[in-house]
């Protein structure tokens, strides 16, 4: 099935830290493909913005070696890479400094979108905000796209959306959060609010418990000074995993309009309770004997930092009063491997008796790999011994259901940038979203440093420390497998 692309209004695309690595894997690879995918008006343009001194020609050599790199071998032609590469141009700018701020403004062209994505190190948001406005490069038609993270707490996060507020309307800021781009994740609304099958079960008259698990078979790689300062809870919960949340907790918003959705998902984070000490396990990552463990990775003999975190949460409201929510995040865990499960209850009475043993429907939502959906049901084991029960699943991936043989389906980061041009904010956070976020989690940070509390260990390549387990267990529920 050949999806439809329509084509967004001509922009120009400024990318200050165009020769970052976010900019060189992620966003410059995604343009291409929506080039290559047609998406692109003809006369489009993307601009590299960074210290390092380039003109147009080093900047698209830059990019051609990061494209060679960073795109799948099918994806690569030099045709196309070649007429990409014209649409790019390059400006040496320091977000501190005053200079190539007006060769930038004489670049941008008037009555097209004009869009400035801060690809840099968030510290630089504030200066760049306060350069474009000054310059009067970026008016109130312009939008920007500001990376995570998005504070490190509270007050931060408060302090920047201040700062962007005097140069930007909320309506100009776009704030990633590139889960919320990923195809499943959208797909999340769909399935709750598209088939009336779900949504009357939805609610902790139906639903024992929910499982969401974001695991990574990567360590720190060369993050590792960053990470240490952050660990799983800023860089992952605090952002993606309460987004999953959100969308699978949400009420139903009356529309599919930016504020209908952010609406609803804020009155879920607000909805929160605070999470008791006893119902978080954090764990770090010790190969045991051998080097790389995150001790190595960060080169931090005494961090205290987890790479792992596990907790079971409770959304305070009358859909969800009682159902626990259970989180957990890791890297180098045994899979890549990111779900949402929804276990629901066991049938109030069975007829089949005690010896039919406990059956229970889990609907499994993968976001990757193989993003898909599985519904596990129960039914009669074929032969004539009697009324036996099995469970079994009813297994769909995405792209078999749609025969998409292999067509690429846009990444998130592609789709993101898209929504951007087109003006669509919903699958972007909104600052108080982003607030209450940290509102949330600050607390649960400082508790563990205020008892100055160690990660557990646990061995890479396992699914984290028994610890998270035992959360599980003493409720008599286990974690579902983290397969290789
Ligand atoms: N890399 C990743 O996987 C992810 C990154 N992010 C976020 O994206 C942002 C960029 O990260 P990343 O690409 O990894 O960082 P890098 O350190 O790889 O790149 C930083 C970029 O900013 C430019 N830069 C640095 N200082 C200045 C300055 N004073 N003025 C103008 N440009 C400057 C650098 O170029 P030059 O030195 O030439 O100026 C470079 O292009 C950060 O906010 C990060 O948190 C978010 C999620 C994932
Ligand atoms: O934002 C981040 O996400 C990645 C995981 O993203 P995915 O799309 O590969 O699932 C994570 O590795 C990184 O630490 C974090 O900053």
């Amino acid at each position: 099935m050949v999806s439809r692309v329509i084509p967004v209004d001509d922009f120009d695309l400024v990318i200050f830290g165009g020769t970052g690595d976010l900019a060189r894997r992620k966003i410059l690879p995604g343009l291409y493909r929506r080039f290559v995918a047609g998406q692109m008006p003809a006369e489009a343009r993307i601009i590299g913005a960074a210290r390092s001194e380039l003109d147009d020609e080093g900047y698209r050599q830059d990019v051609r070696d990061a494209l060679k790199e960073f795109l799948a071998k099918a994806d690569q032609s030099e045709e196309q890479i070649a007429a990409f590469l014209s649409r790019l141009h390059y400006v040496s700018i320091d977000a501190r400094g005053e200079d190539g701020w007006k060769e930038l403004n004489q670049l941008m062209r008037d009555g097209v979108v004009r869009a400035f994505y801060f690809s840099v190190a968030p510290a630089l948001f504030g200066d760049l905000a306060e350069r474009l406005h000054h310059h009067k490069i970026a008016g109130r038609d312009s939008r920007i796209v500001v990376e995570k993270p998005f504070g490190r707490d509270l007050e931060s996060a408060k302090a920047l959306n201040a700062t962007l507020a005097e140069h930007f309307d909320e309506t100009q800021i776009y704030r990633i959060d590139h889960y919320l781009g990923k195809e499943t994740v959208q797909n999340l609304m769909v399935v709750r609010f598209a088939n009336v099958l779900f949504e009357p079960l939805w609610n902790a008259q139906y639903v024992d418990h929910i499982q969401i698990t974001v695991a990574e078979t990567v360590g720190v790689g060369g993050r590792g000074s960053y990470y240490d300062k952050s660990g799983a809870m800023r860089d992952m919960v605090q952002n993606h995993l309460m987004q999953l949340l959100c969308l699978i907790a949400m009420e139903p918003p009356s529309r599919f309009d930016p504020d209908a959705v952010r609406d609803e998902k804020l009155k879920v984070i607000r909805a929160l309770d605070p999470v008791d000490p006893a119902d978080i396990v954090r764990g770090q990552y010790e190969a045991k004997g051998k080097a790389n463990s995150y001790i190595d990775d960060v080169e931090n003999d005494e961090s205290r930092t987890e790479s792992f975190i596990a907790m079971k949460l409770h959304v305070s409201n009358w859909r969800w009063a009682g159902t626990p929510f259970y989180i957990r995040t890791g890297k180098r865990l045994r899979a890549r491997q990111s779900e949402i499960a929804v276990v629901f209850k066991d049938a109030p009475h069975s007829i089949f008796g005690a010896q039919a043993g406990r059956h229970r429907n889990i609907l499994t939502i993968r976001l990757q790999p193989n993003d898909g959906m599985k519904l596990g049901v129960t039914i009669k084991e074929p032969g004539p011994g009697g009324m036996r029960l099995i469970d079994v699943p009813l297994d769909m991936t995405f792209a078999d259901a749609l025969g998409s043989d292999g067509e690429a389906v846009p990444e998130a980061y592609e789709r993101l940038i898209m929504d951007v041009v087109r003006g669509n904010q919903t699958l972007f956070m909104r600052g108080d979203e982003v607030e209450a976020a940290w509102a949330w989690t600050d607390p649960i940070i400082n508790g563990w440093q205020d008892r100055d509390d160690r990660p557990h260990e646990y061995e890479p390549g396992t699914a984290g420390p028994e610890e998270a387990a035992m959360l599980m267990h003493r409720e008599n529920r286990r974690w579902r497998d983290i397969k290789e």
